[in-house]
């Protein structure tokens, strides 16, 4: 064992130093050849080898180094058959005869590649090297002798029309290939600069099937002899990498063996073919060094070309793959299907597979694999090929001539126990440590995952039972995970120097006013400009400085691109000042309500784009921060508006630590804004991160329809109530804001508008997690930003936050520097680099892409807008009225109870 296990490692050894040595040749690598049940991809991050389950389910495993593939593996999705290219893979969904691809690829646009005329079903796709082709269906009627190829990637984003019915079609690196059902002509169509491969089709010749490989085409000709021809080039990089001929096959890939063949692949610079009579794998062609050599005395059903390995599945009832060339494992622990399960009788030539696994799952489907052709010398036929099972040959001891056939008569009929004898310990020690390394694998992601959990509940203990915080304490870590990281503390200030900040809280300094606090503008010695929240305090208000730093302990912790960040704060005598940094636009419900300009500096894009980063940061309270954090007032007015017009969300007054485990509520008394607040919340005081759900619902609503979450001028006066029937209705326009142009094409709002809707539902456990909420938004942005109106998109894109870049940003972006900016820039410095360092990535809008405000400060008609906000006339009554009647009055009657942030 100890032996097995040091030669798998230095396999595995030479493995790496393989591709560590080709990794040059990567980018130039092909995905190559037709639509099977195994598919092979490589590329610059590693092979990947796919097939579809041998359990009938059709569902995918794959197994290989490419993170990228492995990890986004569609599980759920059953496939007609796969096909792989260069770091990616693609399956024909069952269900919709469409493509689905995963990994990844700068060329084709994954999941279904894109554009894709709607409703299109295809009978085959097939990956070359940077794109990936699909066969229509036939066409029916007048059309039914014309075949559409759609293609999708590296210069080939087409739809192709072609004379004749085309039974099917293979790619090649650059180029592709079909058959013509009817004459059985074989035509190549793409670039063939490096290959010749579209002038040498030999256009006289009838093909049974053909394969396309790197800069060749091999196909089986038509007729008894099935031998296989091969055309194009196979000899460009001979000089840069070491040619050795390992086989009994010739070093040109155009020279194919004389054997009469069931199938055919190509490879990069080779071709591989099963033999007809006896189901063994011949190749031929250029292999590089180190290359293995196909197996010897073992029988395969399929197999499918990679760049410089070839891998098959076995023809036994283990169904496994076995590999062979360079690069890759040889043996792989996934049994797969043997071929592709189609619901048409085999024909003549073929048999039906029988397998106790049975590989189809849908009755009445079966896989059809071809009749062995004949017998080789020396062998005589037992049976005929049959509907279940195939010809089967054997040795004619009494005309032997070759070495094979004597050792097999003198042995009687021992040749393969000796074979196994032999490969059996190698093929068991691979698997066992392809076992170990999986368990390995698994073991460490379940210990990690605890570790991380228990830590989490951990915090949770610690930060609500002891209620004091860790927020005063030098040594305090609030992240147990982070041991060992100072993170992010707010600054302690002192009234006196708020108070200068603010030009003595003037008047002229106030730029909001909330329920239960006082927001004034000021500039820090330093010249950072802040915001300065002042609670107004009245006898039942005021916490007790327990809660008060309870609170700045769960606003330190948070630390997102679109949350806002407190930078300081104040406890003196009774006063409580919370210092954050300053939003120079303003809140979002000022822009949407306040006047005519204000509400159209937020185009669509531009509106959508908030509407995704506050997306982005509630899903962060509720999926990243540890314990989860419930806001429980999202509202247009806590939706605060930087200086390059980017969200943050605000005011975590209310916020409440969600439990660990998100299955159990709390039990809290509803608190909240009228027209957000979540009906099940307040009748049944069950408060779940659906909750803030809810509320982002009505957001949306908002700042689709620009109409308040309750307007009493109106009819009908709640905006869930109003919109969500037009919504139904599919009366989009309905409810667009009448101060914007509506977008050239609908599509992405009524996506955003049916999201909406979907937030809004009664039933807490019937609206979509944020994260669902989050990536619908995230592509109904991507789709308005499409439009032919979009001067200057911006794009989502991933960049790692956590970072005190935005918060140095903001003191750099002051307008009322100050002479000793550069002190205070120092000053500033050493406080990031107390903020702790954010591991996750999270998805934002990169600030080179962001669009530069035109807007210039509104600050005078922002305070403006802020004191007619205060007056808006909502009455309590009328609201509660309404939601009365939508679901019945509150239990316990009370109140609506709105405590606030201090
Ligand atoms: N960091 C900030 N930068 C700029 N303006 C701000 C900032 N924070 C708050 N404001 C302004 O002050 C206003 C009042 O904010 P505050 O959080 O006190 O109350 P609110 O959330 O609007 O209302 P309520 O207290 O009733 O929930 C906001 O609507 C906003 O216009």
């Amino acid at each position: 064992m100890k032996i097995y296990s040091c030669k798998a490692m230095v396999f595995l050894a030479q493995i790496i130093v393989f591709l560590l040595f080709f990794s040059d040749l990567w980018p130039r690598i092909l995905g190559l050849g037709s639509m099977s049940s195994i598919a092979i991809s490589y590329g610059e991050n590693g092979p990947v080898f796919c097939g579809l389950k041998s359990d009938g389910s059709h569902l995918v495993i794959c197994y290989g180094s490419n993170p990228a593939i492995t990890r986004s593996i569609p599980d759920h999705f059953p496939f007609i058959g796969l096909t792989a290219g260069n770091g990616f893979v693609c399956g024909l969904l069952m269900d919709s005869n469409q493509p689905y691809c995963w990994g990844r690829t700068g060329f084709i646009s994954m999941g279904t590649p894109q554009p894709m005329v709607k409703s299109s079903e295809y009978l085959e796709i097939s990956a070359g090297d940077n794109h990936l082709c699909g066969l229509r269906k036939p066409l029916m009627g007048k059309h039914r002798n014309t075949s559409l190829v759609d293609c999708w990637g590296y210069n080939m984003t087409k739809s192709y029309q072609f004379g004749g019915q085309i039974q099917s079609i293979s790619a090649g690196s650059v180029f592709n290939c079909g058959l013509f059902a009817q004459n059985r002509s074989v035509f190549c169509w793409g670039d063939e600069t490096e290959s010749r491969v579209i002038e040498l089709v030999p256009k006289e010749l009838k093909f049974q099937k053909f394969a396309a490989g790197g800069f060749h085409v091999c196909g089986i000709l038509d007729g008894v002899k099935s031998r296989v021809i091969c055309w194009g080039k196979s000899l460009d990089l001979e000089e840069e990498i070491s040619a050795s001929a390992l086989y009994a096959g010739q070093l040109n890939v155009d020279l194919a063996p004389d054997n009469p063949m069931l199938s055919v692949i190509g490879g990069r610079f080779h071709a591989c073919g099963i033999r007809s009579y006896d189901r063994q794998v011949v190749c031929w062609g250029y292999f590089v060094d180190g290359s293995t050599p196909p197996p010897t005395g073992v029988k395969l059903y399929e197999i499918a070309g990679g760049d410089y390995f070839t891998c098959g599945v076995l023809a036994e009832t283990s169904l496994l793959p076995v590999c062979w060339g360079a690069g890759f494992p040889s043996a792989l622990p996934l049994p797969v299907a043997p071929g592709v399960c189609k619901s048409k009788p085999c024909s003549p030539d073929f048999y039906e597979f029988n397998n106790a696994s049975s590989p189809c799952k849908s009755p009445g489907s079966h896989i059809c694999l071809p009749c062995s052709n004949g017998c080789p010398n020396e062998m005589y036929q037992i049976t005929e090929c049959a509907l279940t099972s195939d010809r089967r040959c054997g040795y004619n001891c009494s005309s032997c001539k070759s070495g094979d056939c004597f050792s097999h008569c003198s042995n009687g009929g021992k040749k393969n126990e000796k074979f196994w004898s032999l490969q059996l310990p190698i093929v068991v020690s691979e698997i066992a440590f392809a076992l170990f390394f999986v368990i390995v694998v698994v073991l460490t992601s379940v210990l990690y995952v605890r570790y991380k959990l228990s830590n989490c509940r951990c915090s949770v203990k610690s930060k609500i039972g002891h209620g004091n915080s860790s927020f005063l304490d030098d040594s305090g870590k609030i992240m147990p995970e982070l041991d060992g990281i100072k993170i992010r503390r707010a600054q302690k200030f002192t009234y006196e120097q708020l108070e200068i900040a603010t030009d003595a809280f003037k008047e002229e300094s106030l730029v909001g006013k909330g329920s239960f606090s006082r927001v004034f503008k000021g500039v820090l010695k330093d010249g950072t400009m802040v915001a300065v929240k002042m609670a107004i305090m009245s006898p039942d208000m005021q916490k007790n400085s327990k809660e008060f730093h309870t609170e700045l302990d769960l606003l330190s912790r948070l630390n997102h691109a679109h949350l806002l960040n407190l930078l300081g704060y104040c406890e003196e005598g009774g006063q409580r000042l919370l210092v954050y940094e300053f939003m120079a636009n303003g809140s979002l419900h000022q822009h949407l309500h306040g006047n005519k300009e204000l509400k159209e500096q937020l185009d669509w894009i531009r509106r959508v784009t908030i509407a995704v980063q506050a997306a982005r940061g509630i899903e962060y309270l509720h999926g990243y921060a540890c314990p989860p954090v419930i806001h429980r007032d999202i509202k247009s007015s806590n939706i605060l508006i930087d200086e390059e017009h980017n969200a943050r969300v605000a005011d975590f007054g209310l916020s409440l630590l969600g439990p660990a485990n998100s299955s159990s509520p709390l039990a809290e008394l509803p608190a909240g804004t009228l027209g957000y607040l979540d009906p099940e919340y307040y009748r049944l005081h069950y408060l779940t991160t659906k909750s803030d759900v809810y509320s982002f619902g009505v957001l949306l609503l908002e700042i689709i329809s620009g109409r308040k979450a309750i307007d009493m001028k109106y009819e009908e006066g709640n905006v869930v109530e109003w919109a969500v029937p037009l919504i139904k209705a599919d009366d989009i326009e309905a409810i667009l804001d009448p101060v914007l142009k509506p977008p050239s094409d609908l599509e992405a709002l009524k996506r955003i508008a049916n999201v909406a809707s979907k937030c809004v539902r009664m039933r807490g456990k019937e609206r979509p997690s944020m994260d669902k909420v989050t990536t619908s938004l995230e592509r109904a942005l991507a789709l308005l930003m499409g439009t032919p109106c979009n001067e200057q998109p911006i794009l989502p894109t991933e960049v790692v936050l956590g970072s005190s870049r935005l918060h140095k940003k903001s003191s750099q972006r002051s307008g009322n520097r100050s002479t000793s900016e550069t002190d205070g820039a120092d000053t500033e410095d050493q406080r990031f680099e107390l903020r702790a360092p954010s591991w996750i990535t999270f998805p934002s809008v990169a600030s080179s892409q962001r669009r530069k405000s035109s807007i210039s400060d509104s600050d005078a008609d922002v305070k403006n807008l802020e004191t007619k906000n205060l007056g808006n006339g909502i009455s309590l009554g009328d609201g509660l009225r309404s939601l009365d009647e939508e679901i019945g009055p509150a239990s316990p009657p009370e109140l609506l109870f709105l405590q606030h942030n201090f």
